[in-house]
């Protein structure tokens, strides 16, 4: 079973848009899971121009499927995420200026500060997964600095499917089977949306989880929340 975490980030945006508290960051979370969504994910960046520190302490208290906070491990980073204790933390290497995350890590040149990080983590009892990208060497990287698992980074692969969806999984398929040996969990996230996640999933058989945020969102606008999470779930089935 692949499980669906909904990315909030966008709902936070549109509340920052005015100020105030609308549209509600906690209750958007809540309905989300009442509509079938398996977990909750926020990216709080350090400009908190969408989800703010504040929200994550929040949503901690709410949050009933898996919590997930996703973001770079700067030293105010870890420490919101040892306090909030979420079930899963996700380490992205964006820059603080990156419009959104650009690039997975490079687990080779980043050794060993990915070791000594994600020990601090596990060791509050926190799952870890890091972003990367579709590359077996960074993938044999991941399994060495002690990571629970590894979100591979969709963006590649969303931009390829159209044109030619068999070449756009090919190294993604490699990548998964690579940490599926390695013993490493497998999510992914990035760009995902109703036209490319059924292929991704079929083509990926061990994805444990899959977090999607904008395309999501945007649906919502046409379809509504509730049918629009229902329609993600079908593609995971
Ligand atoms: C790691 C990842 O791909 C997502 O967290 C994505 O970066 C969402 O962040 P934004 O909502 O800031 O684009
Ligand atoms: N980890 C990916 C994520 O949380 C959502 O990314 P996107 O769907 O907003 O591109």
């Amino acid at each position: 079973m692949t499980k669906l975490s909904v990315n909030i980030n966008k709902i936070a945006t549109l509340r920052n848009a005015r100020g105030g508290d609308r549209p509600n960051v906690v209750q958007a979370a809540k309905d989300c899971e009442r509509f079938g969504a398996q977990g909750i994910t926020v990216h709080p960046r350090p400009d908190e121009r969408h989800i703010r520190y504040r929200d994550v302490y929040d949503l901690k208290e709410v949050v009933a499927t898996e919590f997930n906070i996703e973001g770079n491990p700067t030293p105010d980073f870890i420490q919101l995420v040892k306090d909030v204790k979420p079930e899963q933390v996700t380490l992205v290497p964006d820059a603080p200026d990156a419009i959104t995350s650009n690039a997975g890590w490079d687990t080779i040149k980043h050794k060993d500060f990915l070791t000594q990080t994600i020990l601090e983590l596990k060791e509050q009892g926190i799952r870890v997964s890091i972003f990367v990208d579709p590359d077996e060497g960074m993938v044999e990287g991941a399994a060495l600095v002690g990571t629970d698992r590894i979100e591979l980074y969709t963006e590649a692969y969303a931009k390829g499917y159209h044109s030619s969806p068999g070449q756009a999984i090919a190294p993604y398929a490699k990548a998964a089977l690579k940490a599926q040996q390695l013993g490493l969990g497998i999510n992914a996230g990035h760009d995902l949306d109703l036209d490319n996640l059924k292929y991704l999933k079929n083509n990926l058989p061990e994805l444990a989880e899959v977090s999607i945020g904008h395309a999501l969102i945007c649906d919502a606008l046409y379809f509504g929340l509730e049918n629009t999470i229902q329609l993600y779930l079908r593609q995971l089935k």
